[in-house]
């Protein structure tokens, strides 16, 4: 049976100047998974993410997304900068006129973000974490297919990650896709149908958490992570021997 891919990624690339921070990645995202993205700060993660939302535009290669919705998918940016004079609610309708979200809606994700207490208080007096949630309420406002999740978990205290973790649940449940980002790889493991870990800009890994573990013969990503991390500072320091030896 032919797979139901919803967003393909081919050869896509970013060079920054002279740097090249992400190395031609292909990926595909079937429909209904959740893909976690992993890696350590500067991996590429946010790049990859920059690209498929349209932020940046990529070096090389493409990507497609197959979806039936004019809007392609919900975004989630690793941080958003609300104007602080708006309340929690003001915010929400803004963003939600845009996106034909009911009142109801609204209303109802206020209250599954933990923000209906303080719906009226303004945005500019919220904590970290209190932004993040409302960053996680107007993402969801889209009725879309495919969300996209930039470490959304940062800022979120243990008990709003555990919410955060029942929230993809559901979206899950309901046929959602997923792609979200995280260098926290214990926050965001166990919610993962599949992880990709990127190292220095170039997948390093890819597959289900049991296939991952078995391949590295460890019991978490952070020791995968490390042992990757390992072996790159060992095939540099053998490259520059190389380099010292042949001139
Ligand atoms: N506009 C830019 N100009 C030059 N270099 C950039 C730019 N944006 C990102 N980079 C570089 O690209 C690399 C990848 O950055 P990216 O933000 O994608 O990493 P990340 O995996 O999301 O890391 P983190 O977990 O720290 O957010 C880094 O070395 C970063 O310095």
């Amino acid at each position: 049976m032919k797979e139901d891919i919803v967003l393909t990624i081919s050869q896509l690339s970013k060079t920054y100047g002279k740097k090249q921070v992400l190395h031609p990645v292909d990926l595909k995202v079937k429909r209904g998974e959740c893909v976690v993205l992993c890696g350590g700060n500067g991996a590429g993660k946010s790049t990859l993410i920059k690209m498929i939302t349209g932020i940046e535009k990529q070096s090389t290669g493409k990507f497609t997304f197959k979806v039936d919705n004019k809007k392609k998918f919900g975004f989630m940016p690793d941080a958003m900068d609300f104007p602080g004079e708006l309340t929690a609610i003001e915010v929400l309708k803004y963003y939600g006129k845009f996106l034909n979200a009911s009142e109801d809606k609204i209303n109802e994700l206020l209250k599954r973000v933990g923000l209906w207490d303080v719906r009226n208080q303004k945005v500019g007096s919220f904590s970290k974490g209190m932004s993040q949630r409302v960053n996680l309420a107007q993402t969801l406002l889209a009725d879309v297919d495919v969300y996209i999740l930039d470490e959304p978990t940062n800022g979120l205290d243990p008990y709003w990650v555990i919410e955060f973790k029942e929230i993809i649940h559901d979206l899950k449940r309901e046929g959602k896709t997923i792609l979200l980002s995280s260098h926290i790889m214990r926050d965001v493991a166990e919610i993962s149908d599949r992880v990709v870990i990127l190292f220095e800009g170039a997948i390093k890994e890819d597959g289900s958490l049991e296939e991952i573990y078995a391949r590295n013969n460890c019991e978490s990503l952070e020791e995968v992570f490390l042992k990757l991390l390992k072996l790159q500072t060992n095939q540099s320091v053998l490259r520059k021997t190389l380099e010292y030896d042949a001139g």
